[in-house]
């Protein structure tokens, strides 16, 4: 909790605030940022959660909003020091239309940006996403990529596309004078995929293997590299770009930084089974059980199924082209970046993520 011997001077705002990673950044803040004075958070959807913070040193205050409403969104940014903007819609699966996707994640962040400009906020982290890289739409391989490695971005998925676009809001707005004068320092932080406590696709596959009797069947060869967070570290790295962007805004203003730690480089399938395995689940196979052209044709016939369907029901399995394609394709990080620009290192170990995200996903078992 907040160090009292230290001025509790700033203001913080985190959009998102109740989603997967928002909790943990919410919760990070109020442990790890002994200056805070008030915490706000903003969503579209409130946790239950939230009361038990509005206890404690920090002033926690609780806005329910729509990042598309720039009304709501201004308000909300009005006397903040610093905004986190971690709400969008992660939707890789068609529960969405790609106009929703884009308003929410495009223009929500321009209203963000916006706000921050009116109000004078001086500082804005956002939370891209290693998707606004690759993989993209030829399925080449990124090996151990750092933020300099050229590779081929073109998307044609919404959601990779709209992170792709609000990113480079984020960046061009750096530096855009706000409210005072003072000039808008940015940066994005590109997660891989996020894993630990409140993953719901870990808890979907936990409960999928129970299902079928505790095996889950491999679809994607142990060869392929898949990078992966621990959400821990995620949030970690969050609160520390915050606490340095004033010092160091000629050095990390409009810079972008992958989210990285040491969890193992593995195919995504035996990554989960780290977790999934000590919950007594067990893979299937050594190789896929299925050939990988009757996995498109799966994958495509979801597609026809939801499109045919959607007069009537939400149909939106997880397996479908692009996130085959995702599965599918060897895309991992390692740099060092953050370390050189503003001394991250994981505050997690992986050992300790890794008890952290199984102890989740045993108590989460009954909660199907
Ligand atoms: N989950 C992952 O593996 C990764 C996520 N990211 C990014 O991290 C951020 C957080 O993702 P997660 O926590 O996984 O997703 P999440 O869905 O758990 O959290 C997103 C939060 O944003 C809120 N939100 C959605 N639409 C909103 C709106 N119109 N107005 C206000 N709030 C709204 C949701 O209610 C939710 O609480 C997203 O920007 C996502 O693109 C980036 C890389 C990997
Ligand atoms: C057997 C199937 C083919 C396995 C399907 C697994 C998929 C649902 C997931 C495999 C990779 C995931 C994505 C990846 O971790 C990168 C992501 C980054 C984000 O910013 C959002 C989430 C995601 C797109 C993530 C979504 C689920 C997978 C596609």
């Amino acid at each position: 909790m907040a160090n009292s011997a230290q001025t509790q001077e700033l203001v913080y705002l985190v959009t998102g605030g109740c989603g997967f990673l928002g909790e943990h950044v919410v919760r990070m803040l109020l442990q790890r940022e002994p200056r805070l004075r008030e915490l706000r958070i903003f969503d579209l959807h409130l946790g239950p959660w939230l009361e038990e913070l509005k206890t404690g040193p920090v002033q926690v205050t609780a806005i329910q909003g729509d990042v598309t409403q720039a009304h709501e969104v201004a308000a909300a940014v009005a006397g903040a020091h610093v905004v986190i903007h971690t709400a969008g819609l992660v939707d890789v699966f068609g529960k969405t239309s790609p106009e929703t996707i884009h308003e929410v994640n495009v223009q929500g962040t321009q209203n963000v940006i916006e706000a921050c400009v009116q109000t004078g906020t001086r500082f804005l982290i956002y939370t891209s996403s290693m998707e606004v890289v690759g993989p993209n739409i030829k399925g080449q391989p990124f090996y151990r990529g750092n933020e300099n490695t050229p590779y081929e971005a073109v998307h044609r998925h919404p959601y990779p596309c709209s992170k792709a676009l609000a990113e480079r809001l984020v960046l061009e707005a750096n530096g855009r004078e706000v409210l005072g004068g003072l000039p808008l320092v940015t940066c994005a932080l590109r997660p891989t995929g996020i894993y630990g406590e409140g993953h719901q696709i870990m808890k979907d596959f936990y409960h999928q293997g129970l299902r079928l009797g505790g095996r889950l069947f491999r679809a994607i060869p142990a060869s392929v590299e898949h990078g992966r967070v621990y959400v821990g570290n995620v949030a970690w790295m969050h609160v520390l770009v915050a606490r340095e962007l004033e010092h160091r805004a000629a050095l990390m203003g409009g810079q972008v930084y992958f989210c990285y730690d040491n969890s193992p480089y593995k195919s995504y399938e035996d990554f989960n089974m780290e977790f999934l395995g000590p919950c007594g689940l067990q893979l299937v196979g050594t190789r896929p059980l299925m050939p990988y052209w009757l996995l498109v044709l799966l994958a495509a016939l979801n597609t026809l199924l939801q499109w045919l369907l959607r007069p009537l029901l939400l149909y939106a399995p997880l397996l479908n082209p692009y996130t085959l394609a995702v599965a599918n394709t060897t895309f991992t990080v390692s740099t060092d970046k953050a370390r050189r620009h503003f001394g991250y290192e994981p505050l997690f170990s992986w050992e300790e993520s890794r008890t952290r995200t199984i102890r989740w996903v045993q108590t989460a078992e009954g909660s199907a």
